[in-house]
């Protein structure tokens, strides 16, 4: 594919998708360019959960188009791939769910839910031959280097079963983190989260970005964090592109007031 993207790792165009006569994405595009944590923000029903899953392809839309740039340069036409191409790609996301097996310890449910392609065979894993225990040290190392990063390194090896709700969150993340994302979708990171813990989401979306040295696209009801932590914002509306800007253009724009912080304006006002 030619490589239309300049500094953006993706750029979607005249994004459309219907579910009966629902219009739920109508014609949205933007991008988001490299090291940009990208906010998509509307109210409920808007479509951006429908938005990011036509992104990493569980669903196909019904027309436009979705380009990648991955980290060797080369750009993919994401409509042509299924949702595990995407993953090795380099596009990630997050679950809002926090789904975790609570006897096992942490670092091993990293492991167990990353999105990395063992090599050995399960033979291999099963015998504990050489190249399944190099594997697996390789594999430790980095999930270690990941809870670092998150700052729970040190509950690598306790259970996963009764860890705050904000270190489950993390153990979450930390399984995204695995495959060496260029882009990382987070799917409403600040819910179930308490002020304290959303405060310090930010400088951990931001350590992300800068020590990951990848793209962040936020979905996110939570305005203050979005405000906070965004570089740039895309505003929807009934599936529609609204407005995008930077979190001041967007906290001025009076149809973003009108329709998602449920201000009226008043002309001349
Ligand atoms: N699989 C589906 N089948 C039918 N309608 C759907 C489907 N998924 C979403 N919709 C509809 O599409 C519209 C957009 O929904 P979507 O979940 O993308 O919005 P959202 O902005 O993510 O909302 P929220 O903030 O509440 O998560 C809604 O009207 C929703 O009911």
């Amino acid at each position: 594919m030619q490589n239309n993207l300049d500094n953006s790792v993706l750029k979607v165009e005249g994004l459309s998708i219907a579910f009966g006569g629902l219009k739920a994405v109508d014609n949205l595009s933007f991008e988001i360019k490299e090291k940009e944590v990208f906010g998509l923000i509307g109210p409920n029903g808007a479509g951006k959960t429908t938005a990011f899953n036509c992104i990493t392809q569980f669903y196909k839309p019904d027309s436009g188009s979705i380009v990648f740039k991955d980290r060797s340069g080369n750009v993919h036409n994401l409509l042509e791939k299924n949702v595990h191409d995407i993953v090795k790609l380099g596009l990630v996301r997050t679950f809002q769910n926090v789904e975790l097996i609570r006897e096992l310890s942490v670092i091993d449910n990293v492991l167990i839910g990353a999105h990395v392609d063992f090599k050995s065979t399960i033979i291999d894993q099963a015998l504990r031959l050489p190249r399944a225990r190099k594997e697996e040290k390789k594999y430790r190392a980095e999930a270690l280097r990941v809870l670092g990063i998150l700052g729970i390194a040190d509950r690598a090896d306790l259970p996963a079963g009764g860890q705050p709700y904000g270190v489950l969150k993390k153990v979450e993340f930390a399984r995204a983190l695995m495959s060496n994302p260029r882009l990382i979708i987070l799917d409403e990171p600040a819910a179930g989260l308490n002020d304290i813990e959303t405060a310090e989401l930010s400088k951990l979306i931001r350590k992300l970005r800068d020590e990951l040295d990848c793209s962040i696209l936020l979905v996110e009801h939570d305005m203050r964090l979005v405000m906070d932590v965004c570089d740039k914002i895309c505003a929807i509306s009934f599936g529609k592109f609204l407005a995008v800007g930077t979190p001041k253009e967007i906290k001025e724009n009076k149809d973003v007031q009108v329709a998602y912080l449920g201000i009226e304006v008043e002309e001349n006002a």
